[in-house]
C-alpha cells in the first residue's frame, strides 16, 4: 500500500515510552485518519522504520534513557528517511533541546502537554510539506542528473549586485569548485578563454535589454588548463523589483558535439566529393541520402531522388528485394547488377551494401555504394576478346578453341558421341602475302573466315589458330560421308574468287580431318592427327581434304625421324658432293660441273636429294646444309683452278629459303673470301619459281651477286612462269632447258619447236643455253643442230665424286656420232662406284659415258 493507493491511510511511527500519553496520542491520530505503529523504546526504532516505512515519525525526545536525538539522526541518515517528516515531542521549556533536535534532522516539534487532537493537523501539515519537499528534492536531483548527462549547467547573473551564481554542473563543466568560486561575473570571465571574454561580456550586456536574450558559443579554459567549447544561452528575467532584471541561462559543453559535427561535415564533404555513388536508405528502402556522384551517375539531381525507392535504380529484370538475411546478418553484400539512367540507358554496376543495425540489432536501413563498371566491363571484354578471340577475324582463337575442345571431348566421351576435327590450311597463302602485301593477306583471311562461318552449323565451332590455319569442330555429324560432305562445302567456298583491294584473288585450301574417338582420344593427338591429314592433303596436290589414317601417321613419323637424322647428318659429316660435268658443244670441252648433294645416312643409307631436300627446306635445315655445299664447292673449284683449270666453273643449286635469307649475299661473300675462289668459277642455279617469288627483291639480290662476279643461271627453264619478258630484267648468264623438253626433242616437233624458241630467245638476250637431261645421241644431235650452247646428262656423264672427274679435266676427246664426234669418256657407274645407278634407259643404252663435239 502506498500513498497513491485509493483510501490510503498514512502510517505514523510513534517512538515513546509513556503508555498513558501514547494511548491518547494513538487514539487521536487514528481518529484523525492515520494508522499508527509503536516503537516501545528508543533502543532501536530503525528496524521497525525500515520495515514499515512510515509516512511520519512522532519521536519523543525526553524520558528515562531517552536517545531521541540519536534516533532522529539515524533515521535521517537513511536514504529511506531523508524526506520522512520527524515530529519531535518535547517538554514545555526545552529551547536548547529543540535546537539540537532540528540540527539532528527534526522537521518540527510539539509540546508534550499540547492538545493531542491538534497533533493530527500538525501531522497532516508536516506530511504535506514533506511530500512537497520530497518532490522538489527529487526534481532537483533529476535536473542535476539530466544536466550532468547533457553536460549542461545553469547560471544566474544579477548585474545589480554583481553576483554570478553557478549550478553544480557548471562547476563540473568549468572544472572548478564551489569553494574557490568568487561568485562574480569577473570570476566567471576569468575562466573564459582570453580571446572570447569581450564577446561574452557584450552578449550578456546586450541580453539585458534584448527580450530575445543571448545565444552564442565561446571557449573556456577549465581548471586543469584544457580548452572546451561551450554554448551559452541566456534570457533576462525580472527580479520583481521595479525596472530590475537579471540574466538566467545555461552553459553546455558542446566540444564533443561540435567535434562530431565537424567530423560529420568533413565526412559529408568527403562522401559528396567521391566519384563512387553512395546511398543511405531507410528500413522501408527509401532514399534518405545520396551523394552527387550517385545522382549524376543516374542522370538526376540529388533532391529529385530523396524519398524515392532505392531499388528503382536497377533495370527491371535486376530489381529485387534485399534478401531478409542480408538485412540482419550485418555482413557486407557485394554483387554486380545493371542499373538504368534517366534516359533509359542501362549500365553495369558493382553494388556493395552494408546494413545498419541499432544496438538491439534491429534493421535501420542500408548503405549502398554503387560503382559504374562500364569501363571495367569493356576492358574485361577487350582482354577476354584479346585472350580468346582472333583480332583479325573475330573468330575464337587457339586458346578458346582448345578450352572448348576439351569440354566437348569430355562431354562426347561421357555420351558416346563422335566429333570431327577439321584442320584447314590455305594453299600458297604466303605467295599472296608476298606478292600483294600483308594487308591483302589479312583481308583474304577475313573473307575466308566469313565464308567459313556461313557454311557451318551453329553447333559447330570455328576458330582461327593463327596464320592461315583454321579449325572447325563438327559436333553434330557422326557419319563419315556427311563429314566429307560438310568439309567439301568448306572447300567449295574457294570456288568463287575473292575480291581483295580491287583485285581478283584465287585461293584454295587443304583440309585434314581426324575423328574422335576413332583416330585419337585426346585434344592434342586429335590436333596432331588432323594436322597430319592436312599435310597429306597438301602434299597430294592441295585444294583437297583427307581423313587421317594410320599410314599417314607412319609417314609423319618417318618424316620426323628423317629430320632428326638430317640434323645429325651435318654434325656427323654424312653429306658429300657429286659433280656432273657440263660440256660446251662448240669447243667439245668440259666447261663446268653441277654440284649435287648426296647423303650417306647412318640410319637410312644413301639418300638422294629428291628424298630429303624438300624436308631440309621445310625444316630450315637447308640454310646450314646449303652453306656447307657452297663452301665445299668453292674449295673444290679453287683446288681445280690451282691444278690448272681456272676457267672451270661449279654450278650450285640455291633454294628459295636460301635466297630469301637476309644475309645470303654477305654469307656468300664471306665464303668466297675464305676459300679464295675466283667468283667467276662459281655459278648459282635458281629455278624460275624461286626467282619469281618476290621478283623485286630477287632482282636486287641477283644484282648484288652479279656485282660480286658470280655467274647466275635459271634452272628447269620452261616448267614455271616461262615469261620471256621477265628474263630481260634478271641479270642471268645462262638458262638451263628442263629435261622434260630435252627428253622428246628428237621425237616431238612441239618440244623441238619449244627448245628452238628458247634458244633463239636466249641468243637474242645474249644468254647461254644449257640443255640438261641429255640421255641419248639423238637428243644430243638435235640440240646441237638447234644451236644449244652446252649440254649435261647421263648420256655424257653421271654425277661423280670430284676426284673421279679430276682425271678427265683438260683431256682431249674425239669420236663422231652422226655429225658429232663422241669420245669415250668414262663410266661413273662401275661396280665399285659408291653412288647410285643412273635411272632410265640411259643406263641400259650404254655403259659408255661420252662427251660430244660438233663436227667440223
Ligand atoms: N638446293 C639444293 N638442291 C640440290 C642440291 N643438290 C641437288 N639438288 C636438287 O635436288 C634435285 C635432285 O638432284 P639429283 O637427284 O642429284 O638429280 C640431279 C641429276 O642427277 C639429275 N640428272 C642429271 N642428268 C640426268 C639425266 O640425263 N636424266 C635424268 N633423269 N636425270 C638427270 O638431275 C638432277 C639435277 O637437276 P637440276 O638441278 O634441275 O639440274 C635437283 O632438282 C637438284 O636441283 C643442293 O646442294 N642444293
Amino acid at each position: 500500500m502506498t500513498e497513491t493507493t485509493p483510501n490510503y491511510l498514512p502510517l505514523i511511527l510513534i517512538v515513546d515510552h509513556d503508555d498513558l500519553s501514547h494511548g491518547m496520542v494513538q487514539k487521536s491520530l487514528e481518529k484523525g485518519g492515520f494508522r499508527t505503529v509503536r516503537a516501545p523504546d528508543h533502543t532501536d526504532p530503525l528496524p521497525l522504520f525500515i520495515e514499515k516505512q512510515p509516512d511520519l515519525v512522532l519521536l519523543e525526545l525526553e524520558g528515562p534513557g531517552c536517545t531521541g536525538l540519536e534516533s532522529c539522526r539515524r533515521i535521517r541518515s537513511l536514504v529511506l528517511g531523508r524526506h520522512t517528516p520527524i515530529l519531535v515531542v518535547t517538554g514545555n521549556d526545552e529551547g536548547d533541546l529543540v535546537h539540537r533536535a532540528f540540527e539532528a534532522g527534526a522537521s518540527d516539534f510539539v509540546a508534550k502537554s499540547g492538545n493531542p487532537d491538534l497533533l493530527v493537523y500538525r501531522a497532516r501539515c508536516l506530511m504535506r510539506n514533506g511530500r512537497l519537499l520530497k518532490n522538489l528534492q527529487q526534481s532537483e536531483d533529476r535536473l542535476a542528473r539530466v544536466q550532468q548527462i547533457a553536460r549542461l549547467g545553469d547560471w544566474e547573473w544579477s548585474p545589480e549586485n554583481g553576483r554570478f551564481w553557478k549550478s553544480q554542473q557548471m562547476f563540473a563543466i568549468l572544472g572548478t569548485s564551489q569553494e574557490a568560486d568568487s561568485g562574480t561575473l569577473t570570476g566567471f570571465l576569468q575562466q573564459v578563454a582570453p580571446k572570447d571574454r569581450d564577446l561574452v561580456r557584450e552578449h550578456f550586456e546586450r541580453a539585458l535589454d534584448d527580450p530575445a536574450g543571448c545565444d552564442f558559443e565561446c571557449r573556456i579554459v577549465r581548471g586543469d588548463g584544457s580548452e572546451r567549447l561551450v554554448w551559452i544561452y541566456g534570457r533576462r528575467e525580472p527580479t520583481g523589483a521595479p525596472r530590475s532584471v537579471h540574466l538566467l541561462g545555461t552553459l553546455q559543453d558542446v566540444t564533443e558535439v561540435r567535434r562530431s559535427e565537424a567530423r560529420s561535415r568533413m565526412l559529408k564533404e568527403a562522401v559528396d566529393s567521391l566519384q563512387i555513388g553512395i546511398t543511405f536508405s531507410d528500413a522501408h528502402g527509401r532514399i534518405v541520402y545520396l551523394n552527387p556522384a550517385e545522382a549524376r551517375m543516374h542522370g538526376f539531381e540529388v533532391e529529385e531522388l530523396i524519398g524515392r525507392e532505392a531499388r528503382a535504380f536497377a533495370a527491371t529484370p535486376h530489381r529485387r528485394q534485399t534478401p531478409p538475411n542480408r538485412l540482419t546478418d550485418g555482413t557486407t553484400w557485394r554483387r554486380e547488377s545493371v542499373n538504368v539512367r534517366r534516359n533509359g540507358e542501362e549500365f553495369p554496376v558493382l553494388l556493395t551494401s552494408i546494413p545498419v543495425l541499432d544496438r538491439e540489432q534491429r534493421y535501420l536501413g542500408i548503405v549502398t555504394t554503387c560503382e559504374d563498371i562500364s569501363e571495367r566491363k569493356e576492358n574485361e571484354e577487350r582482354i577476354n576478346r584479346l585472350a580468346y578471340y582472333d583480332n583479325l577475324t573475330g573468330l575464337p582463337n587457339r586458346s578458346m578453341f582448345l578450352e572448348r575442345l576439351h569440354q566437348c571431348l569430355a562431354q562426347a566421351g561421357r555420351d558416346g558421341d563422335v566429333l570431327s576435327l577439321v584442320f584447314l590450311d590455305l594453299d600458297n597463302f604466303k605467295d599472296i602475302n608476298d606478292t600483294l602485301g600483308h594487308g591483302a593477306g589479312d583481308k583474304l583471311l577475313y573473307e575466308v573466315a566469313l565464308r567459313l562461318s556461313e557454311c557451318i552449323r551453329e553447333s559447330d565451332l570455328l576458330a582461327r589458330l593463327g596464320g592461315d590455319e583454321f579449325v572447325v569442330l563438327l559436333t553434330s555429324i557422326s557419319c563419315q560421308d556427311r563429314v566429307a560432305a560438310a568439309v567439301q562445302r568448306m572447300l567449295d567456298i574457294f570456288q568463287e574468287p575473292f575480291e581483295i583491294e580491287g583485285r581478283t584473288v584465287y585461293s584454295s585450301a587443304s583440309i585434314g580431318i581426324a575423328l574422335f574417338p576413332d583416330d585419337s582420344h585426346d585434344a592434342s593427338s586429335l590436333f596432331r592427327s588432323a594436322d597430319t591429314a592436312m599435310y597429306h592433303a597438301k602434299s597430294e596436290g592441295r585444294g583437297r581434304f583427307r581423313f587421317f589414317s594410320e599410314e599417314m601417321n607412319h609417314k609423319i613419323l618417318h618424316r620426323v625421324a628423317l629430320e632428326n637424322a638430317l640434323r645429325q647428318g651435318l654434325e656427323r659429316g654424312e653429306f658429300f658432293l657429286h659433280y656432273q660435268p657440263q660440256w660446251d658443244l662448240r669447243t667439245n670441252r668440259m666447261v663446268g660441273a653441277e654440284v649435287l648433294l648426296r647423303w650417306q645416312s647412318a640410319d637410312f643409307g644413301l639418300m638422294l636429294p629428291s628424298e630429303f631436300i624438300s624436308l631440309t627446306e621445310d625444316s630450315g635445315l637447308i640454310l646450314g646444309i646449303g652453306e656447307w655445299v657452297l663452301r665445299s664447292a668453292c674449295q673444290q673449284a679453287r683446288l681445280w683452278a690451282r691444278q690448272g683449270h681456272p676457267e672451270f666453273r661449279v654450278a650450285v643449286n640455291v633454294s628459295s629459303k636460301q635466297l630469301k635469307q637476309q644475309d645470303f649475299v654477305a654469307m656468300l661473300n664471306q665464303v668466297i673470301l675464305e676459300t679464295g675462289v675466283d667468283p667467276k668459277s662459281l655459278e648459282l642455279e635458281f629455278t624460275e619459281s624461286v626467282i619469281m617469288e618476290n621478283a623485286e627483291r630477287t632482282i636486287e639480290t641477283l644484282e648484288a651477286l652479279k656485282d660480286m662476279g658470280v655467274q647466275l643461271s635459271i634452272d628447269d627453264f620452261g616448267t614455271g612462269y616461262s615469261s620471256l619478258n621477265y628474263l630481260k630484267h634478271f641479270p642471268v648468264d645462262r638458262i638451263k632447258i628442263d629435261r622434260s623438253f630435252v627428253a622428246d626433242v628428237s621425237r616431238s616437233t612441239d618440244d623441238a619447236a619449244i627448245v628452238e624458241a628458247i634458244i633463239t630467245m636466249a641468243q637474242s638476250l645474249s644468254l647461254k643455253v644449257l640443255a640438261e637431261g641429255v640421255e641419248n645421241s639423238d637428243q644430243l644431235h638435235h640440240l646441237s643442230q638447234l644451236g644449244c650452247d652446252e649440254v649435261q646428262g647421263f648420256y655424257l656423264a653421271m654425277p661423280m665424286p670430284a676426284d673421279a672427274l679430276e682425271g678427265s679435266l683438260g683431256r682431249e676427246h674425239g669420236r663422231r656420232v652422226g655429225k658429232h664426234e663422241v669420245t669415250e669418256w668414262f663410266d661413273s657407274r662401275s661396280d665399285a662406284s659408291p653412288w647410285p645407278a643412273a635411272p632410265s634407259h640411259s643406263a641400259k643404252s650404254s655403259r659408255k659415258i661420252c662427251a660430244v663435239r660438233e663436227n667440223g
